[in-house]
């Protein structure tokens, strides 16, 4: 049997001949070595494996290495610390610096093991290091087969998201779904969100079969877990083929961000999950879609419903004001001549980015999330 054969799906990015292939495999990581030649990488200089403390915990890394090491190539492996504050400056420098030591050359690759965190950081490193060598991504979280796929690469600033970054493709995302069976209950949800979020903006049979299963969403394993894996990485891959350096459709991609960036922000990139931030982001952008697309009454509401039943956050906690909330607004990568632009749905499965919301219009519908889902306890 091939390699191609034994997948619970492939999805292509099609991007010309830089066109590369998200594998689903249960598996997959332990065949890292045999894809790393199946996408023409070189096994003749180092390559580094970057990773984070809890995913090295679970033993991936290694078996990434194992693997690669197999097939004659000389492995490093750098391993960050665990959560969102990792996506800085002061760490990217440090995984410059870690392959220069490691002896990286222009035809290495950098190795992302872990989730959304270390695929933007690592992509980060790699889109700038020798001024940009090949990548893979080995996606370990739900979450990832979103931030895996499209070449979206970054790190953060204090006071903004993802502010300082590049479009850079990987060669190949390598999805082995067995690395979520150790996910914490938290993390399943918020990449759950992201799964949401591509249903909202172009699937709306997705939206309802998610809305049917609710709960169980959390507890997929099997091939239900790879195919609904292999389903949403396929919406975001065929929008990032429209639109690969985001000048029109892609910011559909942002449904929700623009609040959610704002929380994670405020809340120091400790207090949430990127999908819990952007969960209480998408019930805004759907009520904004109500007051101001003419969306159909009780899309937000529907919404809700879904992203509370999976364990998620839908409301925006009583200590952060309008203030707080708008400020960090104003550095949105979506932001045009100082106006505020939101993606919105004209409906369940159809998304509109909308340039010049008014502010005030911004602060109605802040005043109206808080009435209809008022903060808990
Ligand atoms: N580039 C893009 O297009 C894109 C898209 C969406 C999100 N993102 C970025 O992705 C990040 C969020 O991704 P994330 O939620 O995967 O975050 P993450 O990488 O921080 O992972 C979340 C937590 O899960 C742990 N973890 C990872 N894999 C595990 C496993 N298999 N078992 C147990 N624990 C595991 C991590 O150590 C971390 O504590 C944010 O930085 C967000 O901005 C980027
Ligand atoms: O791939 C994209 O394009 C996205 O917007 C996907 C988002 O889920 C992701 O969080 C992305 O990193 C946000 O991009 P940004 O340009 O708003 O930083
Ligand atoms: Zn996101």
């Amino acid at each position: 049997m091939s390699l191609w054969d034994d997948v619970w799906d492939v999805v292509w990015v099609e991007l010309g001949d830089r066109r590369y292939p998200i594998v689903v495999a249960d598996g997959a990581m332990d065949q890292a070595g045999k894809w790393m030649r199946e996408v023409g990488l070189s096994p003749g200089s180092v390559h580094l494996i970057v990773t984070d403390e809890t995913v090295d915990r679970a033993g991936y890394a290694r078996r990434v290495a194992a693997a690669l090491t197999a097939e004659g190539v000389r492995v490093e492996t750098a391993v960050v610390p665990a959560g969102e504050p990792t996506k800085s400056l002061e760490w990217a420098s440090r995984l410059w610096e870690a392959a220069l030591a490691a002896g990286l050359d222009r035809r290495s690759a950098i190795w992302a093991v872990g989730g959304g965190m270390v695929g933007d950081l690592a992509g980060f490193v790699a889109a700038t290091y020798m001024r940009g060598i090949a990548f893979v991504q080995v996606p370990t979280t739900w979450l990832a087969h979103d931030a895996a796929v499209g070449g979206k690469v970054a790190i953060n600033l204090p006071e903004a998201k993802n502010v300082v970054g590049a479009f850079h493709q990987p060669r190949l995302v390598l999805y082995d779904p067995t690395a979520l069976d150790s996910l914490s209950a938290r993390d399943v949800a918020s990449g759950l969100a992201e799964v949401v979020k591509h249903a909202c903006i172009r699937d709306a049979e997705l939206f309802y079969e998610l809305a049917e299963r609710g709960k169980e969403l959390l507890h997929l394993a099997g091939s239900d877990r790879g195919r609904l894996l292999a389903r949403s990485c396929a919406i975001k891959a065929r929008v990032v083929e429209e639109d690969e350096k985001e000048s029109g459709v892609r910011a559909h991609l942002n449904f929700g961000h623009t609040l959610g960036h704002s929380l994670e922000t405020l809340g120091d990139y400790r207090r949430y999950r990127h999908g819990e931030a952007v969960a209480v982001g998408m019930v805004f952008a759907a009520l904004l879609s109500e007051e101001w697309l003419g969306a159909p009454p009780g899309t937000a509401e529907r919404i809700a419903c879904l992203l509370e039943e999976i364990g998620l956050p839908v409301r925006i906690p009583a200590e952060f004001t309008d203030d707080d909330l708008i400020g960090p607004m104003y550095k949105d990568k979506k932001m045009i001549g100082g106006h505020l632009t939101f993606v919105l749905l004209e409906t369940l499965g159809r998304a509109r980015a909308v340039t010049r919301i008014p502010e005030e219009a911004v602060r109605k519908v802040l005043d109206r999330h808080r009435r209809q889902f008022p903060p808990r306890g």
